[in-house]
């Protein structure tokens, strides 16, 4: 996709973290976590991008990192082209920051702390539209919340506005989160983790829902999710992508059949080894990826960052580390595996019969 058909066009960011600063800093040396590494990613119009990977690999930080709320410490990420940082330090920008804040949004997994206890629904759903629509009366800007409550299923709707959060379900609380993030008619919103805290039985629906208001609005996702099975479910029924992240790297990115269909990298293998619903009958037996810990992002290995744990890594993979390589319709992977002419063919194997590093 090209950035000119972008929303948000991430080039190149990394996000890192020094640790200064803290008590126990003092006592030691300070350290810096690669949250994020390098990673450019495009989001388009209507699209939607399920980031999947396991917890600290930097999904949350990427996250934060597209819709403005995370300042990159290189790259830049443009929103219709204008640079967001460059709007929000207000440097002659061509698009507002307060426009970029409206129309990229965020949902959290948990719904109670985004909801203020103390007000009524009402109070919470009129505060983005008086932001954003000042000019209209009260009345007015009852209507779409009345509107969209019902859309959501929350019926009355006259009836749960005058409710306090602590009154609903933690389903009905993240369908108003839904719903007051949809009022401000953004072109993206960055849904992290939102719904891992529900019900199993309610993570469909809320996810279904989330579709038909996309057709509704017109809205682009991020979904952010460590469950697989929830990213594939999402992803297939837009259409629309998948990026696996591996310690601050999207390590393969693609649309959504063709990486659960034929993923290249082993780390998207083992994902879908680890989510048993995924594979037919055609499962592997043995665990593709070799059981240690999680790497310390702070003191990432060498080369392929993944190496340690490859079950297929050589010594091409122990020194050097690949770029994306894509391979078609813009699947794309990090790894040697997916270029069928590489030299890593010809490097040798530092994985013994029994699985260990040599
Ligand atoms: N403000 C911060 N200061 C220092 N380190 C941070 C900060 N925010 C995140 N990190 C570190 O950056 C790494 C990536 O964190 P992040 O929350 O983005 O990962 P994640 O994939 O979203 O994890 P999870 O699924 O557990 O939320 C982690 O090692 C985390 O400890």
């Amino acid at each position: 996709m090209s950035s000119d058909s972008s929303v948000v066009s991430v080039d190149d960011v990394s996000v890192h973290f020094t640790n200064n600063g803290g008590l126990l800093d003092l006592f030691s040396e300070n350290e810096t976590v690669r949250a994020v590494d390098g990673i450019s990613l495009d989001i388009g119009e209507n699209d939607v991008v399920a980031l999947i990977g396991e917890s600290g690999c930097g999904k949350s930080t990427l996250g934060k990192a597209i819709i403005g709320a995370e300042r990159p410490t290189s790259g830049t990420v443009t929103f219709r082209g204008q640079d967001i940082w460059e709007a929000r330090d207000e440097r002659d920008p061509e698009i507002p920051f307060s426009e970029i804040r409206r129309s990229l949004q965020i949902i959290h997994q948990d719904p109670g702390s985004a909801l203020n206890p103390n007000q009524r629904l009402l109070t919470s759903l009129m505060l983005p539209m008086k932001k954003w629509y000042p000019d209209l009366s009260r009345e007015r800007r009852k209507e779409p919340i009345l509107a969209l409550l019902e859309k959501v299923g929350l019926s009355p709707a006259e009836d749960f506005v005058n409710r306090f959060p602590h009154q609903l379900s933690g389903g009905e609380q993240q369908r108003v989160v839904l719903v007051r993030s949809l009022l401000s008619n953004p072109d993206l919103i960055l849904a992290d983790e939102a719904i891992s805290a529900l019900d199993v039985s309610l993570r469909v629906e809320m996810m279904d829902l989330m579709l038909e208001l996309q057709e509704l609005f017109g809205t682009s996702y991020l979904f952010i999710s460590h469950d697989l099975s929830n990213a594939r479910y999402l992803a297939e029924k837009a259409g629309g992508r998948i990026a696996v992240m591996y310690l601050g790297r999207i390590v393969e990115v693609g649309p959504i059949e063709q990486v659960i269909e034929n993923p290249q990298h082993p780390y998207t293998k083992a994902l879908k080894w680890a989510t048993p619903n995924l594979y037919g009958d055609e499962g592997e037996e043995e665990l593709p990826v070799r059981e240690i810990d999680i790497p310390d992002p702070v003191d990432r290995p060498s080369g392929c960052h993944f190496h340690p744990r490859c079950p297929k890594a050589r010594e091409i993979c122990r020194t050097r580390d690949p770029d994306l390589i894509t391979t078609d319709d813009g699947h794309g992977a990090r790894c040697y595996r997916a270029d069928e002419s590489h030299e890593y063919w010809d490097s040798q194997s530092i994985v013994d019969d029994e699985g260990e590093l040599r």
